[in-house]
């Protein structure tokens, strides 16, 4: 008798269409089991309002979230940097795949550079980090850009520098690889001056905690380095008890002596829209080899970040 199909519930956006099809592809040749997309709209697909305004965490989940629990679909796939920081008991991160590229981009009229935009160049972003970054850059490179509250999908976004109304918009590399669309982006910005969001590049394939067969399947996709870096990553963010629209920046990379993974490093960066004040720290150790390790990594720097004011510059909320 052959086994029914599995159901991967999934966002019908064309970024979430595509994430879903390249795990279902790959838990298809895992596992030799059919797996069926099952298209379900959230309230982030539905709502007009800005993301800061609607309160940003979980709006894109909970609807997967809740066909898990119905048992309506078996797993899903969601963008790690969507996900609230506390996991809820009853679901599980089976797997957290290799993580895509973790930058975030410059799509710009003409193909245009960030530091060759002109003055006065108006910027795309609806992200308070990503204001926060880039107008901290122009102020220490006397640049004169404005940053522009937009929300939308990739299209939508790309649509407002295409149609001209904006010189660029800024997004994550990771988004544009996965729907094919990575050569339309004219700078790639380097996490030197803009730190990507908490888990931006990664995605979490979660099913219940209950279905520990399928969940033990599943974690054949589990890449334990991005796993470590992501929950560092996250546990910064929720020490600083800040949610997915604040304007905080995360990453952990792995540093290496040639081929031998020596450590890794956490970078952390909290600032105002403005970018007239940021508090950006980095701290290196052991690479974790725990989960209880990775959450003490992000800890501990989100206590030097507070130290140093951070706490102050998160109250802020995006237009
Ligand atoms: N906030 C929306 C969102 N959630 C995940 C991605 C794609 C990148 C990723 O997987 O981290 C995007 C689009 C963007 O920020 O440009």
């Amino acid at each position: 008798m052959t086994e029914r199909a599995l159901r991967l519930g999934t966002r019908r956006s064309k970024l979430a269409m595509a994430q879903s099809g390249q795990v279902a592809q790959a838990v298809r040749q895992l596992t030799g089991r059919a797996v069926e997309l099952v298209e379900i709209t959230t309230y982030g697909d539905t709502s007009r309002e800005h993301l800061a305004q609607i309160g940003g965490t979980g709006v894109f989940v909970t609807a997967l979230r809740d066909a898990l629990l119905r048992g309506d679909v078996d797993f899903c796939v969601h963008s790690l940097k969507d996900l609230p920081t506390t996991q809820p008991d009853d679901l599980t991160i089976a797997a957290v795949p290799r993580r895509e590229d973790a930058r975030d981009v410059l799509v710009a009229r003409d193909g245009l550079t960030f530091d060759r935009l002109n003055d006065g160049a108006r910027i795309g972003t609806g992200s308070p980090r990503r204001m926060a970054q880039l107008n901290a850059y122009a102020r220490a490179h006397h640049l004169r850009i404005e940053t522009v509250p937009i929300r939308g999908n990739i299209d939508t976004r790309i649509g407002y520098v295409r149609s001209g109304e904006l010189d660029a918009v800024v997004l994550a590399a990771a988004g544009l690889h996965r729907i094919g669309r990575i050569e339309e982006a004219t700078d790639f910005l380097s996490v030197d001056f803009v730190l990507p969001a908490p888990g931006q590049g990664a995605l979490a394939i979660e099913c219940t905690a209950q279905n520990a067969e399928l969940a033990a399947v599943l974690a054949e996709l589990d890449d334990p380095y991005t796993r470590v870096a992501v929950t560092a990553e996250r546990s910064l963010l929720a020490a600083l008890e800040a949610g997915c629209s604040a304007p905080v920046g995360a990453l952990a990379d792995l540093l290496a002596d040639g081929q031998v993974v020596t450590e890794m490093r956490l970078r952390g960066v909290v600032g105002t829209t403005d970018g007239s004040t940021l508090v950006q720290l980095s701290t290196t150790g052991p690479v974790p080899t725990s989960h209880g390790d990775a959450i003490a990594l992000g800890r501990e720097l989100a206590s030097e970040m507070l130290a140093k004011g951070a706490a102050g510059l998160m109250g802020e909320r995006a237009l």
